[in-house]
């Protein structure tokens, strides 16, 4: 099937990339000129685990095409992804000005029946504005399906090709035929695909992350209130996760969540809640925890000093939201450092590939390592914000000799607390006894 999917960032170029692996011909528009001259040269602008590999093949082998026209990206294409970006709007609801934007553009160019496929995550009532939009200048038949994406960053490319579910909102026939083929080499082990109406599957997309949001929200709560009363958040876990009903993944405590999603996904469903004289009370407290969670730790650093960061040096493990990811949208270590600075602070950072990213926003305010050993040099604490494999089992010899104290601030619980005992450090991490 001859495929474009407009809008080239973390969704799009999965999207595109995962469709010619299963044998599409697919051709990304972006508008960013920059992307796309990268991309035809055959670089991948994101890291995303497996992706490159892809990537190359399918290029390699003609699948897979780049262009910065609209026009001439989807010449021929029966299907039309829009893979655009939707960030809060001034008043946190999302804004549908790039999407709408193609919408327009999209009208006139349509020659015969095509499927405009939303993967982006907006709000319910979207794909009548996209439909309308487009039927302003075509002169074609066309649907439009709303077919929200639940890949996680770190893990997309397993996480499209093997999909949980698949959700598509239509109500034409003739889209979820369509629809049905694209899907099939995604499902045949047995994953649904699960059809209802466009406003039902905008709504499914903001429900799935606000749920987990609030679940890990939960946790964090449950963590600070076991720090209060002397229980360990992580024992807690195990105990509940093993119950089926409410299982085991996402119920990691820590210094909140972050990423392009979350944060504005939850703002903007509550949003939409209000607009619908609906007040979602639980969304209101998931964001405020949220927003003391990504802080936390400094508090205690401040404490352990006596108050007084002024000059002190800070070690930083971890700048991306999250492992296996370059993207810093929304990254917790960014209000750290905010604060360390703000409090006096010299911050020596590593990530192994957030760095270019956290450079480009906070410029030299902070000083880049190499490695995560350079950044200790004489540091007066080492602050974890990100749990890299490599962080977990770390040289500790190496470490004493490098840290002025033996002084962690673990935001990712990443090591046991008799370990940290037996070594004689100093230890605070999320929900537990400090050490
Ligand atoms: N990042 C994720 O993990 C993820 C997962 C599921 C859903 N989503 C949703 O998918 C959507 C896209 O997210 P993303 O993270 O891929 O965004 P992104 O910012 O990484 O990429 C968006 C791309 O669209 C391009 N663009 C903007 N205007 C354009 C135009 N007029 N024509 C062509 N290209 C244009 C930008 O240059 C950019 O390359 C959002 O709604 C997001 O909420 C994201
Ligand atoms: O137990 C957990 C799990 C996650 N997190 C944090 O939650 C955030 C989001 O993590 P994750 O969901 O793995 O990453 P995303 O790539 O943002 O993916 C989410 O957002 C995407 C965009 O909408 C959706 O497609 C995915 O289904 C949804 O998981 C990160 O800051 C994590 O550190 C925790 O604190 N504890």
């Amino acid at each position: 099937m001859k495929i474009a999917v407009v809008g080239t960032g973390y969704v799009g170029l999965v999207t595109g990339t995962c469709f010619a692996e299963t044998g599409n011909q697919v051709t990304c528009v972006d508008i960013d000129e920059n992307k796309i001259e990268k991309m035809r040269a055959g670089e991948i602008p994101i890291y995303e685990p497996g992706l490159e590999d892809l990537f190359l093949r399918n290029s390699n082998e003609g699948r897979l095409q780049f262009t910065t026209n609209l026009a001439e990206g989807i010449e021929g294409a029966k299907v039309i992804f829009l893979a655009l970006p939707t960030p809060p709007g001034e008043d946190g609801s999302a804004d549908l000005k790039y999407i709408l934007k193609v919408a327009n553009d999209l009208g006139p160019l349509l020659k015969d029946y095509t499927v405009i496929i939303d993967k982006s995550t907006v709000p319910v009532g979207t794909s009548e504005k996209v439909h309308a939009a487009i039927s302003k200048g075509a002169k074609v038949p066309f649907d439009v399906v709303s077919n929200p994406e639940f890949l996680r960053e770190g893990v997309a490319v397993e996480d499209f090709m093997k999909p949980d579910r698949v959700v598509i909102g239509t109500k034409s026939e003739r889209a979820k035929e369509v629809m049905n083929k694209l899907y099939a080499p995604l499902v045949r082990q047995g994953n649904p695909i699960i059809f209802m109406d466009e406003r039902s599957a905008e709504m499914t997309k903001y429900a799935a992350n606000a749920f987990l949001a609030t679940k890990i929200t939960f946790m964090n709560e449950i963590a600070n209130l076991c720090e209060l009363v002397g229980a360990n958040v992580d024992d807690i876990r195990k105990g509940i996760g093993t119950d089926s009903r409410i299982g085991k993944r996402f119920l990691f405590a820590g210094i909140g969540y972050g990423g392009s999603c979350f944060p504005k996904d939850v703002q903007a469903l509550a949003k939409t809640s209000l607009e619908n004289d609906y007040k979602f009370q639980i969304l209101d407290a998931v964001m405020n925890v949220n927003e003391q969670q990504k802080t936390k730790l400094i508090p205690a650093v401040q404490e352990f000093f006596g108050n007084n960061l002024k000059g002190k040096k800070i070690a930083m493990w971890g700048l991306a939201f999250k492992p296996y990811t370059d993207d810093i949208r929304e990254a917790p270590a960014l209000y750290n450092i905010d604060s360390l600075i703000e409090a006096g602070c010299e911050v020596h950072v590593y990530d192994p590939e957030a760095m270019k990213n956290v450079q480009s926003v906070v410029g030299n305010k902070v000083t880049y390592c190499k490695n995560p050993y350079e950044c200790l040099q004489d540091a007066d604490a080492l602050l974890i914000m990100t749990e890299w494999p490599q962080f977990r089992t770390p040289d500790f010899d190496k470490m004493e000799s490098l840290l002025k104290n033996k002084i962690i601030f673990d935001g990712r619980n990443l090591y046991e607390l008799d370990q940290m005992k037996e070594m004689g450090y100093t230890y605070y991490s999320i929900g537990r006894e400090r050490v």
